[in-house]
């Protein structure tokens, strides 16, 4: 029988006035593994991560933490959850040490704090206050916060929002390292290679519900079928070139502006279809300046599940 799921949310609702911004959520967070909820703006991922928390009040389902209530067992959960939040949540006159170390003196069995600040570069700012802090800095500052007492889950709302690619690699090593120690992990993210690389299970959001979830190889690979990534040296008609692809091999095609004179084509690649694609260029006058096959990213998947338009 698998483990019991870590955090485990049921029927999660809740509403802001007329607004619904978590419609009856179901998700389950596997133990001793990485999970990612991706969603666009707004979509509900930091208020259900604060209903897990305790920090907001749902008007309807459950949520069991470590098989625990998250608002009635509040003080057993604090030393065994490590939560890092999107505002920081961080005391603003202390200096970034001395919260870091304070913090430790909470836990019983605290990792090392001198190796933990050095790793996420704390040291280089120990002695400024928190409220002088970068974005970037007060974000690695709230990330030690979260793991320095050992949690055997660990909640992290866009933990590399805003950090330099520096910062960013210390903070996915330091996400692996939790992970091969046997933590929990719960992060959300807008960056789709994080959750690539990082996450063994992923889950998409969007409304207030889960409109997608499985490994990032699962999410990514669609059975028999093939993305090819086309540039070309201007713009091109996506609905004219679909049309030709479905008139050669009726099926299920779609093209997709990804950026700039950048597009991809979904469907039954192969090499007569390729090949058409070409010839549909050179009949329109259209210079490909690339055309390479390959799998969707999970960028590609996201898009395609929640749409282009903003948010
Ligand atoms: N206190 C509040 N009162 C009213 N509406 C709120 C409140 N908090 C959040 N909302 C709304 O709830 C919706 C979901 O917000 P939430 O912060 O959970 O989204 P998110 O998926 O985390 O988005 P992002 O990726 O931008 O962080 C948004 O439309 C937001 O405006």
């Amino acid at each position: 029988m698998p483990p019991p799921p870590a955090l485990e949310i049921r029927g999660l609702v809740k509403t802001y006035g007329e607004a619904t911004v978590v419609d009856h959520l179901d998700l389950d967070v596997a133990p001793g593994a990485v999970t990612a909820l991706l969603g666009p703006n707004g979509a509900g991922k930091t208020t259900t991560i604060e209903c897990c928390e305790g920090l907001r009040s749902p008007d309807g389902g459950s949520v069991r933490i470590l098989g625990l209530d998250p608002v009635r067992d509040a003080r057993e959960l604090r030393p065994r959850v490590g939560v890092m939040l999107q505002d920081g949540g961080l005391p603003g006159s202390a200096r970034a040490h001395d919260v870091l170390a304070h913090v430790s003196k909470m836990y019983a069995r605290p990792r090392d704090v001198a190796g933990l600040a050095e790793r996420l570069g704390i040291d280089t700012f120990a002695r400024t206050q928190v409220r002088r802090l970068s974005g970037g800095q007060r974000q690695r500052l709230a990330l030690a916060c979260a793991v320095v007492g050992r949690p055997d889950l660990v909640i992290l709302d866009e933990p590399s929002a805003g950090m330099d690619p520096q910062s960013r690699r210390a903070v996915w090593d330091l996400v692996r390292e939790l992970r091969a120690d046997g933590a929990t992990l719960l992060l959300t993210t807008h960056l789709m290679d994080e959750a690539a690389d990082l996450a063994d299970h992923v889950v998409v959001m969007d409304h207030g519900k889960v409109i997608a979830a499985g490994t990032p190889d699962e999410l990514t690979s669609v059975e028999g079928d093939s993305v090819v990534s086309i540039e070309a040296r201007g713009p091109l008609d996506p609905t004219s070139l679909r049309g030709y692809l479905h008139r050669l091999a009726p099926g299920d095609w779609a093209v997709h502006h990804v950026e700039g004179h950048r597009y991809t084509v979904t469907g039954a690649v192969n090499p007569r279809s390729l090949a058409a694609i070409g010839t549909w260029a050179a009949e329109h006058g259209v210079l490909l300046t690339s055309i390479s096959l390959g799998r969707r990213t999970l960028e590609d998947v996201f898009l395609d599940l929640t749409g282009r338009s903003l948010r």
